[in-house]
């Protein structure tokens, strides 16, 4: 569970938010959702341990990894990784024989789950759209996190590409109990996909029913 009490950030002067309260049980796939500016990011890198709180409190389990998955990026044709490599970039490298055999049957899995086995050689600057955000995802999905945030994962992505990301990360929510942070603005994968939001307006926090949300609630 992520327990969040009377947390504040500010910037200097600028208070993103104050005294917000909220939980987060393990294995929920919850919206995060405001306006641009509202403190969406920074809500996340308090979480992440990249940003430091201004005050109050985060409970979380110690052993919570947290995979994180950004915005889709272009990346430049000309990028030295393939697609199985990049996803490697988040493990430790060794030399040790029976780690590097339990790091090769991990990538396997994840490769897999999130079904790239096929084009894994294919050079990352390459792949379609979709296919890259998916390497982000695999990469996230490496050392086993409780803990995923979709930080607009899907923007830039034509509809089809979005749904299938969010099929896949609503498969692993259900059959691995993966707890699912999903930051966005738009209202109709919030509706599709989850069924509580966290609503950052006015430098607080509402949790509310995601059949609350209208359309331009947070454009
Ligand atoms: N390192 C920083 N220094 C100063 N101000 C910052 C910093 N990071 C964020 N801010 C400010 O904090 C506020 C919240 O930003 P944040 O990126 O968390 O918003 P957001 O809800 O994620 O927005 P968006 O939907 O546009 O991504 C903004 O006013 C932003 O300019």
């Amino acid at each position: 569970m992520i327990e969040v009490k009377n947390l504040t950030k500010s910037f200097g002067k600028q208070v993103v938010f104050k005294d917000i309260n909220f939980k987060i049980a393990d294995g929920e796939f919850v919206s995060i959702v405001g306006r641009n500016g509202a403190g969406k990011t920074t809500l996340v890198k308090i979480l992440m341990g990249l940003e430091k709180k201004t005050s109050g409190e985060i409970v979380m389990g110690h052993k919570n990894q947290i995979g994180y998955v950004p915005q889709f990026r272009n990346i430049d044709l000309d990028y030295p990784l393939n697609i199985e490599q990049f996803m490697r970039l988040n493990l430790k490298f060794t030399l040790n024989p029976q780690k590097r055999r339990h790091d090769s049957e991990e990538v396997e899995r994840i490769l897999q789950q999130t079904n790239l086995s096929e084009i894994r050689d294919r050079p990352l600057g390459l792949a379609s759209g979709g296919e890259k955000q998916k390497a982000y995802l695999a990469q996230a999905l490496v050392n086993r996190p409780e803990i995923l945030i979709l930080d607009e994962s899907t923007a830039s992505l034509d509809v089809d590409v979005k749904i299938q990301l969010m099929d896949l990360v609503s498969e692993l929510n259900k059959k691995h109990g993966l707890t699912v942070l999903f930051i966005t603005h738009d209202s109709e994968l919030t509706k599709r996909y989850t069924k509580r939001a966290l609503l950052f307006e006015n430098k607080s926090v509402e949790s509310i029913d995601v059949n609350q949300i209208a359309e331009d609630m947070f454009e």
